[in-house]
């Protein structure tokens, strides 16, 4: 039973197969456009250009064997040009062939500029493509993703998108090339040579029947890439708290384990492309000693059998870098599709970024709204009314929901039951894109990238005066933190803050809130590695704001929600307060 559908399914998955190859092409040639087009043409000319230059070889032979001005029509022809000595015609003959290969060196140098700058520019494109396709997918995707994930496709899977797209194209100008030459020597002996390209093209079939495997390879590389990125990135993460009770040993030999997997789907790779060359060099051997023989046997005269065992012999190199392209296209091929997974993932429910629009002025309303995680926890059916200026306080037991209804109200996530209304409206997409504008989350880790205070503070917009930095840094209680500094708004903060204190991080991502003047201000325990009296401090400065934002904090200790308006507790997904 399983030996009749085996056939099927090798058919099946050749379709597979050739059907992502299809789509990289096509995904390749879109990028291009235009610029493919004349890098096709240069690469046609650079083949025509070699061939002539071999074809040049002819009457030069011809010329040198018989030492009496050859035999063949280029005798006819320089003689009708008034060169008549045998040393006059090998010098035209060989000047002629100089200008070929210094047309050729040029052209080639120009066809490989132009195709390096396209492969550059693709994997540059590529990468570019899924960093915008993470920003416009809704926040429930991108939770779900893992971040090693993202970032291994980012970093070495592009990489190999870029080196996929090079050997496509190496393939293609060695195909040309190829044709070409295969083209010279019909002329020059049309059954030998069609003899040799028949078994060529056998050879070629056989290497592509055989690239599934090497896609096989390929796929477990994806895989073993992302494992090897998930356990650095969790390495990293946990160095401190391992390092603090000395086991960082596991985490040391989990990476050499998954480290000897990645090497050893690199090994497999090698083994096989260095099987084929072996074959290969065994083949163009053995094909070379066949065209010699034959040709003697055939009485090929001795110009046209030198220069047809130069034609094959330089016919070898394209014919081994387009095998070596094909595996190493295959063997790249999993990471596109890859990357068009997850974009698939990610783009199906995004809809292009509309142009925002403020909602209406007025208030928060949460109708009867909703969300629950797959797990089932989260936030039960709620309303929720909140005045424009109101300081709410929002408390309760880990788990119970309180972040779920922050996501709910910054439209992180979209009920699943029920709606959010602002200033009495619901919120199509383009208000939607307005009121996150016009909002200012704080999460617990208060992120700061590898930069400058400044940057941090102004996420690289140039038009925040420095004065309102500085006002936005006082209500934080930061100012005097930052005055403190060698390069003050210019000093670093190390990588995710790391040369701040965890209170300073927070410092600083409250102020940089402060910055944005938003409508609504969130702070999900934002400020809880703050000291005490810091906390109340800043707390104070917050609620005295004229004219005040909304804000909505969350908390779980008593003393910060003194300050609200109104505390709510949340208790196993309900409102209780
Ligand atoms: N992405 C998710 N997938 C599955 N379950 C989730 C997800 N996010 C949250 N939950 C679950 O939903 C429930 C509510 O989570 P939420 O983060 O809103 O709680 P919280 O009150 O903010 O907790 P804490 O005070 O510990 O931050 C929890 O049981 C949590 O495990």
């Amino acid at each position: 039973m399983n030996i009749s559908s085996r056939p099927s399914s090798i058919v099946s998955s050749m379709i597979a197969l050739w059907g992502s190859a299809g789509a990289f092409m096509g995904n390749f040639a879109r990028f291009s456009g235009r610029r493919l087009w004349t890098s096709i043409a240069l690469v046609a000319f650079a083949a025509i250009v070699d061939g002539a230059g071999l074809l040049l070889l002819l009457p030069i032979i011809d010329v040198v064997v018989s030492r009496d001005g050859g035999h063949l029509h280029t005798k006819a022809l320089l003689d009708s040009i008034g060169v008549h000595s045998p040393m006059g015609q090998l010098a035209v003959l060989l000047a002629a062939f100089v200008c070929a290969a210094l047309l050729r060196a040029f052209v080639l140098y120009a066809r490989d500029m132009r195709l390096a700058l396209l492969q550059g520019d693709f994997a540059e494109h590529e990468r570019n493509k899924i960093m915008r396709t993470l920003a416009g997918a809704p926040w429930v995707r991108i939770a779900a993703l893992s971040h090693a994930r993202i970032t291994s496709l980012i970093s070495v899977e592009v990489n190999r998108i870029g080196a996929s797209a090079q050997f496509m194209i190496q393939g293609s100008v060695s195909l040309m090339m190829l044709v070409v030459q295969g083209a010279l020597a019909i002329v020059l002996a049309p059954g030998l040579a069609l003899t040799i390209i028949a078994i060529l093209v056998v050879g070629g079939g056989a290497i592509m029947l055989a690239q599934g495997r090497i896609r096989d390879i390929g796929t477990r590389m994806v895989d073993a890439n992302h494992k090897m990125m998930g356990s650095a990135t969790g390495f990293l993460g946990g160095l401190k708290a391992a390092t603090a009770q000395n086991a960082q040993g596991g985490f040391v030999e989990e990476f050499a384990t998954i480290q000897r997997s990645v090497r050893g789907r690199q090994i497999e790779f090698m083994e096989r492309q260095a099987r084929a060359k072996r074959l290969f060099a065994i083949g163009s051997s053995l094909m070379g000693a066949a065209v010699v023989l034959t040709g003697y046997a055939a009485t090929v005269s001795p110009a046209t059998l030198i220069t047809l065992v130069l034609i094959f012999g330089r016919m070898s190199g394209p014919a081994l870098m387009i095998q070596q392209s094909v595996q190493n296209f295959f063997f790249g091929l999993p990471a596109f599709e890859a990357i068009r997974n997850l974009e698939t993932e990610l783009s199906s429910s995004a809809a292009p970024m509309p142009v925002p629009v403020p909602p209406p002025p007025g208030a928060i309303e949460l109708q009867g709204a909703s969300f629950l995680h797959p797990g089932g926890g989260g936030l039960r059916p709620t309303s929720l009314r909140i005045e424009p200026g109101e300081f709410i306080g929002i408390t309760g037991p880990s788990g119970a929901g309180k972040t779920t209804l922050v996501e709910l109200l910054t439209t992180l996530q979209e009920p699943q039951v029920g709606r959010l209304l602002i200033g009495g409206e619901p919120l199509d997409a383009a208000r939607q894109a307005g009121w996150r504008e016009s909002l200012a989350y704080v999460p617990q880790e208060g992120f700061l990238f590898n930069d400058t205070i400044r940057r941090n503070l102004t996420w690289g917009s140039a038009s925040v005066a420095e004065p309102a930095i500085w006002e936005a840094l006082r209500l934080a209680g930061a100012d005097e933190i930052v005055a403190r500094l060698p390069a003050k708004l210019d000093s670093l903060v190390g990588e995710r803050g790391t040369a701040l204190s965890g209170g300073e991080r927070q410092r600083l991502a409250i102020a940089r809130a402060l910055l944005r003047d938003p409508r609504l201000l969130v702070l999900d325990e934002a400020a809880n590695a703050i000291d005490a009296a810091g906390e109340k401090a800043l707390l104070e400065r917050l609620a005295a704001l004229d004219p005040r934002p909304t804000i909505v904090m969350i908390s779980h200790r008593a003393e910060s929600l003194i300050r609200c308006d109104r505390v709510i507790t949340i208790e196993s997904g309900q409102l209780s307060g």
